[in-house]
């Protein structure tokens, strides 16, 4: 395969032997060494707390490689090879001095400079006002920060200012990986390549919208992160809105990033406001108990380890969102997500309205909406529900609804779904911020969502119980059925 960008690159990555570096970015970054992506001479620097060298640390790598790459797709060869390029840089990212080391790890080398921090967010200031009192970094260094930026407005305000004192914008790659994520991507090929859909994507031909993003595991021993977030700023400030606003926005004039972010920003502008008075009509909000998923029974969420068994924290939303703007103005948009589902699966389904005069015996109305499932993971494709007759001499002129599928992975049989940090790291390194968040969407987002999490607080109400492995509270079934309507299940 081809080296596409044939650009070196240094990566310093701050937050090496953590969670997310461990299990998503080292194996994303060993699938690019894999696809003969990254280019002969770049290299890694690895850096965390822990004391030890760097054959300890490569070692450390190749044993999460083995783990967290699928067997058909590791290599122990391309694994080492790829070791080759990380080194390992034991510093407390608060010990200014310790800077020093990283300049002179960079030395005379001419790479591109990529800066990576893969740490808690209150570590971000801290590391620009190093990296830049050191002069380990200057204006054409990319910096890549991770979610949740801050837990509300005021303190993502803090933490994009403490980044924009020391990068601009243009410098900054804020992650929100399901932008990453193939199907997501797909959104505005969808929509922006076939006019078929362009022509419909409104409130004339669109009757409601459904977002949910269901994952069956808990929340995975990080119960220290999750109990502050709950699920509303874990999923819904960042990935569910994303995928409302790359549904929603209007035809960006390019794909530029700018293009497609001042697109999405309008969307989070006009989001409704959600006052106290809608808060019973138009918001969930759950805690899993104990339950069975596939079989298996799993403990609640006042029982995970380290759990403080009075938390109110919810590991459920759903929402009914909607836009007041010109396009979409009387569509609902129901958002739901949750820990503990049944099953892990992530999908859009656009509801079209039925046709203007129904000359089809009225005991079928219940077929006659078209309807565009949009499957994100797994699975992924995409299929739309059409009315064709019913066949057959004795069936008359009887409806039914059928599927036009699209299976991915068998229709483009070759194709393999890259995993969302993978193509992001990818970007980076070509230095596209179209996947990335810019910093005014960030803060729409947080604006919209802290007056929900205000009305919570306001009201004291708890959150609604539901077992491991159903679909959440029925509160959330009663709030669409009373707009006579039901989340999607698949016949
Ligand atoms: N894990 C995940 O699946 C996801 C994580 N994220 C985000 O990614 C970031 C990293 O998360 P995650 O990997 O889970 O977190 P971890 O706590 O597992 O990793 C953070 C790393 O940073 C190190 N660290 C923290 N403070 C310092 C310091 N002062 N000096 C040196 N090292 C320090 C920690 O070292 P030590 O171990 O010694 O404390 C640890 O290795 C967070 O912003 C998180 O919100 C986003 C989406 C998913
Ligand atoms: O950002 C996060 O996303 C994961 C879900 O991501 P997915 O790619 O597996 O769908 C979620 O489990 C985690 O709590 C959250 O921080």
């Amino acid at each position: 395969m081809v080296n596409q960008t044939n650009t070196r690159c240094d990566l310093m990555l701050f937050g090496a032997l953590g969670d997310l570096a461990q299990r998503k970015l080292f194996p994303a970054l060993y699938q690019l060494e894999r696809a003969n992506l990254l280019a002969d001479g770049s290299r890694i620097l690895a850096i965390a707390r822990s004391e030890a060298g760097t054959d300890e640390v490569r070692n450390k790598l190749l044993e999460k490689l083995r783990q967290h790459v699928k067997p058909a797709e590791f290599d122990e060869n391309i694994a080492n090879d790829f070791l080759q390029r990380v080194d390992y840089l034991c510093l407390d990212f608060a010990d200014q001095e310790g800077y020093q080391v990283l300049n002179e790890w960079r030395d005379a080398v001419n790479n591109e400079l990529i800066v990576y921090m893969a740490t808690p967010p209150s570590m971000y200031g801290v590391i620009a006002r190093n990296m830049k009192s050191s002069q380990c970094c200057n204006e054409h260094t990319r910096v890549v920060v991770e979610k949740p930026i801050g837990h509300d407005l005021e303190s993502s305000k803090v933490i994009n200012d403490e980044l924009g004192e020391v990068y601009n914008e243009n410098q900054l790659f804020r992650i929100d990986h399901y932008l990453g994520k193939e199907t997501v991507q797909n959104l505005i090929a969808l929509r922006f390549a076939n006019n078929l859909f362009a022509s419909q994507w409104d409130q004339n031909h669109i009757s409601h919208v459904e977002i949910s993003v269901a994952e069956s595991v808990g929340i995975e021993g990080r119960w220290g992160y999750f109990d502050k977030a709950g699920q509303i700023r874990d999923m819904v400030q960042n990935h569910l809105l994303q995928l409302l606003c790359l549904i929603a926005m209007d035809p960006p004039a390019d794909l530029s990033a700018d293009s497609i972010r001042d697109e999405k920003v309008k969307v989070l502008k006009a989001l409704k406001r959600i006052t106290p008075n809608m808060m019973e009509t138009h918001v969930v909000r759950g805690q899993y108990t104990a339950g069975t998923i596939m079989g298996k029974p799993v403990p609640g969420y006042l029982e995970e380890d380290g759990a403080n068994r009075g938390s109110e924290t919810e590991t459920f939303v759903a929402l009914k969102v909607e836009i007041d703007n010109w396009r979409w103005s009387g569509v609902p948009f129901y958002l739901r997500t949750g820990k503990r589902l049944p099953e892990k699966m992530s999908q859009i389904i656009i509801h079209f309205k039925p046709a203007p005069h129904y000359i089809f015996d009225s005991d079928q109305k219940h077929l006659a909406n078209n309807k565009l499932i949009i499957r994100l993971q797994p699975d992924e494709g995409m299929a739309l529900k059409i009315l064709t007759k019913d066949q057959g001499l004795d069936k008359g002129m009887r409806l039914r609804q059928g599927p036009l599928e699209l299976t991915f992975s068998e229709t483009f049989e070759s194709d393999r779904i890259p995993d969302a940090y993978e193509r992001l790291l990818w970007e980076v390194m070509k230095g596209n911020q179209y996947l990335f968040v810019r910093r005014d969407e960030v803060e729409y987002a947080w604006r919209w969502v802290d007056q929900v999490i205000q009305n919570w607080h306001d009201s004291d109400e708890p959150p609604k119980r539901y077992a491991s492995g159903t679909w959440g509270p029925v509160a959330s079934i009663a709030m669409i059925t009373r707009d006579g309507r039901s989340w999607y299940e698949d016949a």
